[in-house]
């Protein structure tokens, strides 16, 4: 259990992913950019409550993922609000944190997200891999999904198009609804990690995952060429940022609700 004791006013989307490395991170910059580019008034915020992985640049560790959210939401908040607790191997922030042998700073996390609050009209959320994934060496229980519960928004889940996201998205959408959170919906990425495999599966999951879980499939987001796509250096492909574009994100905002 975590309880962060939060009241937050302004409506918000917690992306959440099958796996690592499915697309959260795209996806939430391409939702922000889509966001602005539909309405350039509104104060749109990211926030990647604990990271793992950095890189060091000029002397300072910096997170990737945080580094492209920052560029994606015209860099409103600091690195440092954007992202109040990370670790520097990449591993589950729990793992790291178990390694370094440094616990958690929870009132951080609390602390940055009431920051981040107090200004924004939409705050989009980006967890750490998939929804079981440790988030603190001191207590091996706490998960990505204790957190998705402690904000209390809607819950986005970004999955694979290939075969095997039948039992992965499926499996998290059960996670996400026996603890009582809204499920938003579903982004299928179509990157396949820079090689492509005969499966036939893709031209059948979308409508299996529908008829399976009855959870709408947003959109279908297409792959770019990997050297298009840099979003910590603030680049990511037309192809990617113009099909976002064309989708109401808004109403999968709402307001927080937490179950804590
Ligand atoms: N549609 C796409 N087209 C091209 N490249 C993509 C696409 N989606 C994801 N990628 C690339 O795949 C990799 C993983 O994507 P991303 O970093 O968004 O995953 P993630 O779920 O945020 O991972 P993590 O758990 O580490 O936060 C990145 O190198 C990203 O640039
Ligand atoms: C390091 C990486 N970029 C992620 N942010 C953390 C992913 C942890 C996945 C752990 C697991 O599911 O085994
Ligand atoms: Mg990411």
């Amino acid at each position: 259990m975590l309880d962060l004791k939060l009241n937050l006013k302004t409506p918000g989307l917690f992306v959440t992913a099958t796996d690592t490395a499915v697309g959260k991170t795209i996806v939430s910059c391409a939702i922000a950019h889509a966001l602005l580019s539909q309405s350039p008034q509104d104060r749109i915020a990211a926030f990647k409550p604990l990271a793992s992985e950095c890189d060091l640049i000029d002397g300072e560790y910096v997170n990737p993922d945080t580094a492209a959210l920052h560029h994606f939401t015209n860099k409103r908040h600091p690195l440092t609000t954007i992202n109040p607790v990370r670790f520097v191997p990449p591993l589950a922030p729990g793992v790291a944190s178990a390694e370094a042998n440094e616990p958690v700073n929870w009132n951080a996390v609390r602390d940055a997200i009431q920051l981040i609050d107090q200004d924004s009209d939409k705050i989009i959320v980006e967890g750490a891999g998939g929804l079981l994934v440790p988030l603190d060496g001191e207590n091996p229980h706490i998960t990505v999904l204790d957190l998705a519960a402690a904000m209390g928004y809607p819950v986005l889940i970004v999955t694979r198009a290939t075969l095997g996201t039948l039992n992965h998205t499926s499996m998290t959408i059960r996670l996400l609804q026996e603890r009582g959170l809204k499920v938003a919906g579903i982004v299928m990425n179509h990157y396949q990690g820079g090689f492509t495999a005969d499966d036939p599966s893709i031209a059948l999951n979308r409508a299996w995952l529908e008829k399976m879980n009855g959870i709408p499939i947003i959109t279908e987001m297409p792959a770019a060429a990997p050297e298009l796509v840099t979003p910590n250096l603030g680049r990511i492909d037309s192809k990617i940022l113009d099909h976002a574009a064309s989708i109401n994100w808004s109403t999968y905002f709402a307001a927080s609700k937490p179950l804590v």
